[in-house]
């Protein structure tokens, strides 16, 4: 579990230095791969960051800040490898929630991966990006009828079940329909991951899933092995949380699930061909967070299946995941401008950027911590202690709250935030009617416009006075 992104534990202050912060690092210019983009560079001339190939500055001048950037080839190498260590027998899900856009589904769908939607929203992105439905998994607690409706239309590959009411609700809606559609059963493993309170999904306490302790999730099962003509179960599913790095988390639920699948075996004599452990991997956000490569990830999972199930006497099953940060998060980063630059004597400066916790809510909402760096020039000025907040009116508004960037830090520079490719665009908000930033896509020294940027009209629009 990384301290520095979740500090779900202890609060961050807790497991800092005296101070609360920690130390300066060595060189305020740098941009350690592990948290950069692999085409994120420093020019050697002028000292600005170039992202793909491309100056930013010349980014910002032409598409403005605050701007959302993605490197597109960095995206799609961490795609490939997801894909390529899994292998043939397992599938790969990206889990649309950590970004989606008509453009990413694209990629996705190039790339080889399959993908989890978990509203009509995402649905029909994936949709209208000509996703291959039958590689759809649709996710959620909620799901509306005419979500489930317009899933078994589309012949979404297999909608994963949250609650006895859906259960029912599917199986008529295939029935009028006269189909028979897949489908998994969401498992809570009683497995609670090392990770912010509100992220983590496979405690008993909690609104997903079916509690296999508890008895539901075998009774879940039952009702849908009743529903054998409109409904065909393909395996059990479990998430157990986010921004984790070791796979013993996974290991105690692949544990459970597989023990699962031998209960229902004997009572109900299938054997279930499918098993999902979920997301979750985590992300380098700052020097403190060392994510396993996937490769080896993925070696630790297909080992720790293939165990439980000889140990069990079944049958491998299908294997897939559901990597959303962990190919989204790193490749994108977020360009500000400074507007002012506070000097608080004796505690640290502030420096405001033009977005915040509208482009970004997740240092509010989760303490994440983020590495920042001065980004249109380099400086050779002291470290200076700093927090790089927004615009909103609230001071829980903060973007990164202990930064150190150069003591000669003015208005008009750029700073520029690593990791924010997931969970920043797809949770961003118009708190303050603050307008949306774009998405830009940037490959081979040429940007493309995947989003737009919101404008006052997108907002005045629905505001019929
Ligand atoms: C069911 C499910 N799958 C996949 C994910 C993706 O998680 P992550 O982005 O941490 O990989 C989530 C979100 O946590 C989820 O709820
Ligand atoms: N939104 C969370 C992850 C949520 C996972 C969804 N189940 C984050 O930013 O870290």
């Amino acid at each position: 579990m990384s301290r520095s992104a979740h500090p779900a534990g202890p609060r961050y202050a807790d497991v800092l230095p005296e101070g609360g912060h920690s130390a300066a690092p060595a060189d305020l210019n740098r941009l350690d791969t592990r948290i950069w983009p692999g085409g994120a560079a420093r020019d050697a001339r002028s000292g600005a960051v170039t992202f793909a190939g491309v100056d930013i500055r010349e980014l910002a001048r032409e598409f403005g800040t605050p701007v959302y950037l993605i490197d597109e080839d960095d995206w799609r190498r961490r795609a490939r490898a997801w894909v390529e260590a899994f292998g043939t027998e397992a599938d790969v899900f990206y889990a649309g929630k950590s970004f989606l856009s008509v453009a990413i589904a694209k990629w996705a769908a190039e790339e080889g991966l399959h993908l989890d939607v978990c509203t009509g929203g995402e649905l029909a992105v994936a949709l209208r990006a000509g996703f291959p439905a039958a590689r759809l998994g649709f996710h959620g607690n909620n799901k509306s009828v005419a979500e489930l409706e317009r899933a078994v239309a589309a012949g979404v590959g297999r909608i994963i079940v949250d609650s006895h009411d859906e259960i029912e609700r599917l199986a008529a809606i295939a029935a009028e329909r006269g189909v028979r559609q897949r489908v998994m059963v969401r498992v809570t493993a009683g497995v609670e991951a090392h990770t912010h309170e509100f992220i983590a999904t496979a405690h008993e306490d909690q609104k997903f899933g079916f509690s296999l302790a508890g008895g539901a999730a075998a009774e879940a099962v039952a009702r849908i092995l009743k529903h054998a003509d409109h409904l065909e179960l393909t395996g059990l599913h479990s998430h157990i949380g986010s921004q984790i790095f070791d796979t013993a988390g996974f290991e105690v639920a692949a544990h459970r699930l597989i023990e699962a699948l031998a209960v229902i075996r004997r009572d109900h004599g299938v054997e279930l061909p499918e098993l999902d452990l979920g997301g979750g991997l985590g992300i380098a956000y700052t020097e403190a967070d060392d994510p396993a490569p996937v490769a080896e990830t993925a070696r630790r999972l297909k080992e720790i299946v293939a165990r439980e199930c000889d140990a069990a006497g079944l049958a491998h099953p299908r294997l897939s995941v559901e990597p959303g940060r962990a190919i989204a998060g790193p490749p994108g980063v977020t360009l500000y401008e400074v507007g002012t630059v506070k000097p608080l004597p004796g505690l640290r400066t502030y420096i405001s950027v033009d977005g915040g916790m509208s482009d970004n809510v997740r240092t509010a909402l989760y303490d994440a911590e983020y590495t920042v760096r001065l980004a249109n020039r380099e400086s050779g000025a002291e470290p200076m202690l700093s927090r790089v907040v927004g615009k909103h009116c609230e001071s829980g508004d903060i973007v990164v709250r202990d930064a150190w960037l150069p003591a000669d830090t003015v208005p008009g520079d750029l700073l520029v935030v690593a990791a924010t490719g997931a969970y920043c665009r797809s949770m961003a908000s118009n708190y303050n009617h603050v307008l949306k930033p774009p998405v830009v896509a940037v490959r081979d020294g040429a940007a493309r416009v995947i989003v737009r940027r919101e404008t006052e009209d997108d907002l005045l629009s629905l505001d019929l006075g």
